[in-house]
This record gives C-alpha cells, structure tokens and sequence, in this order.
C-alpha cells in the first residue's frame, strides 16, 4: 500500500514524446478476480494491472481465504479453501467493485455478506439495479448495520430488465446467474468492453454466457467451474488518459498495447478538434502542433464518450480555443475537480451536470487535491500543461487506477517527481 501522505510535483510545460506501454483495464480486473473464487482451484490472471484497487481485492481474497501469488504482472488465485462469505466494511470500503463479491459468492456459497461498497464519491451511487437482479434469480436480499446480506437455497435463470444501463449491475448479474438453474437473459445490459471481458474470463471458466457487448445477455446456467488462465484487456481508460495529455501538452505519443476499437469516441473527438490521430492494429499515434478548437462532449454508456475520461478531457477543452460544452450523462455530480482546475487559471462554470468551458490560452501551477481518481489524472494532465510547478496531493487516489504513473511520465519527458 502507498502511503497516504504522497504528492506529486510537477513541473509544466514540457511537451510529452515517446511511446508508453498500457497495462490491464482496472475495471475488468476488479471483476474478473472476485469471478475467479467461483471455481475451486487455481486460476491464473495475466496483464493485471498493478494498482491500489487492485490490491485492496487481494487483500479481500486473503481475508475470505484465498491463497494469492504475484509473478510480474499474471496473479495465482487459488480459491479451494475459501472458508469465508462475509466481507466486512474494513476490507471492502476503499473500492466500489467490491459489490462484485455478492454476485461470486452467491454463486459459490448460495450466500454472501458484503458492507456496501466504497470507490469514487460522484454524489448517489445507488445498487437497487443489482440488488432487484439478485432477488429475480431467487435470493433473499437485505441491507442490515450497513451490510448487504443475499442468501439463496437455489438461484434460477430469469428474464431481468435494468431499469438503467449499469456496468456493476450487468456484471453483478453475470456472475449470480452464471450457475442458476436454466436460463437468464439481461435486457437493457451495459456493453462496455469490461462486461464482455468478464464474460469471456467466465466462458473459460465453463460458462455459457452469449451477446455481452450487446444490450441483450443471455446465460444458460451450468452445473460447474473449473479454474482457468486468462489475460485481461488493456486499460481504454488509461491510454486515453495519455492521448490526452499529449494534447493539452502539444505533444506526439504512441500508446502501445491497446485494442483501438475501445477508444472510437476519444480518438473521433481529438480529430474534430484539429489533432492529428493515426489508428494502428494495436496502437494509436496522437500529434498535437497546435492548439486544438473547443468542442461538445456528453458522456453516456459505451460506445459513447466514458465518463471516466471526462475530467481529463474538460482539461484539453479549458485549453483549446473557443467555448466548450461538457454533459455529464452518467454521475450527478462529477465536477468537484473544477474547483482545483479554477485554481490553475481555468474558466468552467458548472451548471448542474452541465459544465460550460471558455478555452483560455495557457494554466499555470497551483497547489491542489485529487478528490478522486481521474480528478487526480486530470489535474496531473492540467499539471503538464500548465505553466510553472502543481503540487498534488491525495496521489494514493490517483495510484487506484494508474500503474506507475509518474514513471511513464517520466520515460514521455515529463519533469514529474512524488514525495
Ligand atoms: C468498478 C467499475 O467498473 N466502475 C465503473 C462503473 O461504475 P458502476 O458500476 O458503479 O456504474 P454503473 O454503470 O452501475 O452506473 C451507471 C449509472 O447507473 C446508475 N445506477 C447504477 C446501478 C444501480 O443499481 N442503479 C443505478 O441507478 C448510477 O447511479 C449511474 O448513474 O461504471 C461507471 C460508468 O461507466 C464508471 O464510471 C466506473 O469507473
Ligand atoms: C469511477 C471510477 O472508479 P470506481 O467506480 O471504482 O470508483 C473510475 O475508474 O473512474
């Protein structure tokens, strides 16, 4: 664990040059580990990423008895003595994902006692999607003390429709219907590339789950899983962190060791903005001569623009020329960065989930507070930009979903240093 007390120092203003190598996506491998505890038996995980939420789902595997083993980047999960299905608020608290843990171990045990979840604080991060699923396959749900409390003698498949387009929900769901008895169909089903990547890591397990990655899953319930290895997808959200700051750094990068299709709205949104973009097999080439024009962006559930590239992309929009709009489509109240943001000279002002950007002509350094992770990522995309030295502090929020992220920086002549 890094401590709490880190900060970044940063000093702006020098272009970002070079290549930068993307880890596994965090947001499948929070998924993907509680998955493996379905199966007794050691599976193997590759192309994790090596990050905090990442981590404190190890040290719940731990605590539930688990036995875990690191080589690099592939992690040994052997769950044939799991003794445990509760997992209290002390473990879970640091990450949202541990929701997750309701959906495998119902599937394992036919029970689970999992403390409601933690991760980014975007205003109401509500689970009643999740919760309803759970309770159509035929489980007893009850939140108690602050616990979310599921039993089931036995789950049966059934037709569930999501009232919202949900990530947690559709992966939730998955990962409790994946042995009921006969079929389950989602409607309304997230398409994000995490979902279809959890679905495939359960196929290799002997699942039978078709249509993820379309609105509409269907999941004939098998009897067992074995143990599997698997390597998870690159992280969309991380290399396009760096597509970004190359932008806002008028910069030329590559980002390698990505599947290009996952980023389309990034990488059609810099093109109207005047940067110049090649897409290769797997990796995409971004330059940045000049500064970029102001555009629109709303964020919605993929293959729209992800809201968890929003924060970084209102930076390189509080840079461009001319006035943007930003449309939160998915949290209600995604902006508490802005503050911070106003600090280094830029001029948003936010109106409910809509954040209108007067594009200024350059940020200059200030002493500010990641309040979440990609507030943080922005604010160090800002920090590059920007003129003079940003001090940022709360890192260990950054380092939730960044491997080695002043590292690479570094290596893309960044003058970048944690303390
Ligand atoms: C660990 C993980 O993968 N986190 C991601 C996941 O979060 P998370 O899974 O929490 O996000 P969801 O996709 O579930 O939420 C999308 C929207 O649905 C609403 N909702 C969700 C569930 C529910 O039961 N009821 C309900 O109303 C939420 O308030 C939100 O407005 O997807 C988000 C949207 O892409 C990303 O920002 C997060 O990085
Ligand atoms: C919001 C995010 O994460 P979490 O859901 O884990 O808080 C994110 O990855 O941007």
């Amino acid at each position: 664990m890094k401590p709490d007390h880190e900060k970044l120092i940063i000093e702006g203003g020098n272009p970002l040059f070079g290549e930068v190598t993307i880890n596994g996506a965090k947001n499948a491998a929070v998924a993907v580990i509680p998955a493996a505890l379905m199966a007794e038996g050691e599976s193997i995980i590759e192309n994790l990423p090596l990050i905090e939420d990442v981590f404190a789902m190890d040290d719940i595997l731990l605590r539930l008895g688990a036995k875990i083993e690191y080589d690099n980047h592939s992690l040994k999960i052997d769950a044939s003595n799991l003794q445990s299905y509760i997992a209290p608020y002390e473990s879970v608290r640091k990450i949202r994902a541990s929701y997750y843990l309701i959906g495998a171990l119902l599937t394992r045990f036919g029970k689970a006692e999992v403390a409601m979840p933690g991760g980014c604080n975007f205003g109401a991060r509500p689970i009643d999607q999740h919760i309803k699923g759970f309770r159509a396959l035929g489980a007893d749900v009850k939140i108690e003390n602050g616990m979310i409390k599921a039993y089931a003698e036995e789950l049966v498949g059934t037709k569930i429709y999501l009232d919202v387009v949900s990530v947690g929900a559709t992966i939730n769901l998955m990962l409790a219907a994946v042995k009921a008895k006969g079929t389950t169909i989602i409607e309304n089903a997230a398409k994000e590339p995490h979902v279809v990547d959890v679905a495939n890591f359960m196929n290799a397990m002997g699942a039978k789950i078709k249509g993820a990655g379309t609105d509409v899953i269907r999941i004939e319930g098998v009897r067992e899983l074995h143990p599997t290895r698997y390597a998870i997808i690159p992280d969309q959200i991380e290399a396009g962190t760096y597509m970004i700051a190359a932008c806002a750094t008028k910069g030329h990068i590559r980002v390698k060791n990505i599947i290009p299709k996952h980023l389309e709205s990034l990488t059609a949104k810099l093109l109207e903005m005047g940067a110049e973009v090649n897409v290769y097999e797997d990796s995409i080439e971004v330059r940045c001569k000049e500064r970029l024009r102001a555009s629109s962006i709303k964020t919605m559930p993929y293959p729209g623009f992800p809201t968890d590239l929003q924060p970084q992309m209102t930076v390189l929009l509080s840079l461009c020329s001319g006035t943007s709009v930003v449309t939160e489509g998915v949290w209600e109240n995604r902006y508490q960065y802005v503050d911070e943001l106003k600090k280094m000279g830029a001029n948003i002002k936010v109106e409910g989930r809509v954040a209108i950007v007067e594009g200024v002509e350059s940020l200059q350094g200030a002493e500010v507070v990641a309040v979440d992770l990609r507030a943080g990522a922005a604010l160090i995309v800002a920090g590059l930009a920007a003129k003079g030295k940003t001090v940022i502090y709360n890192t260990k929020n950054v380092d939730r979903g960044y491997e080695n992220i002043d590292y690479k920086l570094k290596l893309l002549g960044a003058k970048i240093s944690r303390v």
